[in-house]
């Protein structure tokens, strides 16, 4: 990727393998970027994930681990070995827990990226409170950020809107950007979000898009138009 420039991934959020499959040949690596979660990751597993990548598709594999240090870490090591592009643990896992992640993946020799969770998009206002009374949403996530950054990893996964109190933070790391919706649509179970150009612009490195590409009438039609309002923007 152009390192000026902000990346898409496109969520496979997809009800079966055989339906990820006819979408991959139709977007035709418009962009090489691809993200699977629990759902296609539990019907096709390891097998699907290695098909994506010898189709020549970079591999984004969300499963957000979250446990002990030991626990994590020791499901990034076979993981290391497929080949992704990304693997998403938690932040909120903490630093030992990170840390050891990332010398697992640093021990197999990997080159796998290893993006930290800092809080969900679809965790705002009351949503956040019930399950962190008492606590300030933007100091946590600086907290994680920086915790993240401390523990090695190669990036963060946040909401667009965090990316302005971000600014001058954890510097180092790659700002991974779901929550991406058009204005004036519905932003179904996400709270935190904002356009791709205004996502781009605020520093995103890459941003992630699933059902407003894959919920549009042409879907590969939608990815190209993003794909064309990212390379308007320079940062
Ligand atoms: O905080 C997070 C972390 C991950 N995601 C994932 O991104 C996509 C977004 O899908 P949309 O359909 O564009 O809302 C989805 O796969 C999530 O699991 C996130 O949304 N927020």
């Amino acid at each position: 990727m152009d390192n000026n420039k902000c990346g898409l991934i496109v969520a496979l959020d997809l009800p079966s393998l055989d339906g990820a499959r006819d979408f991959l040949d139709r977007l035709d690596k418009a962009t090489k970027y691809v993200k699977v979660g629990p759902r296609l990751y539990a019907l096709g597993g390891v097998a699907f994930a290695k098909e994506i990548i010898d189709r020549g598709y970079e591999l984004f594999l969300d499963l957000k681990l979250h446990d002990i240090p030991n626990t994590v870490a020791s499901a990034v090591e076979p993981l290391s070995e497929l080949g992704l592009w990304a693997l998403t643990i938690h932040t909120s896992g903490g630093y030992e827990m990170m840390a050891r992640s990332v010398a697992m993946r640093d021990k197999t020799g990997s080159r796998m990226k290893l993006l930290g969770i800092t809080v969900l998009t679809s965790l705002g206002g009351e949503l956040w409170s019930d399950v962190h009374p008492g606590c300030d949403m933007q100091q946590a996530l600086v907290g994680r950020a920086e915790t993240a950054q401390r523990a090695g990893l190669d990036g963060i996964v946040c909401s667009p809107l965090d990316l302005e109190l971000l600014k001058g933070r954890a510097e180092k790391l790659l700002r991974v950007v779901p929550g991406i919706r058009a204005k004036k649509v519905s932003t179904e179970d996400q709270t935190r979000v904002a356009t791709a150009k205004d996502a781009a612009e605020a520093g995103a490195s890459y941003i992630v898009v699933g059902r407003p590409i894959l919920e549009a009438a042409d879907p590969i039609a939608a990815a190209k138009d993003i794909l064309k309002t990212l390379g308007e923007v320079s940062h």
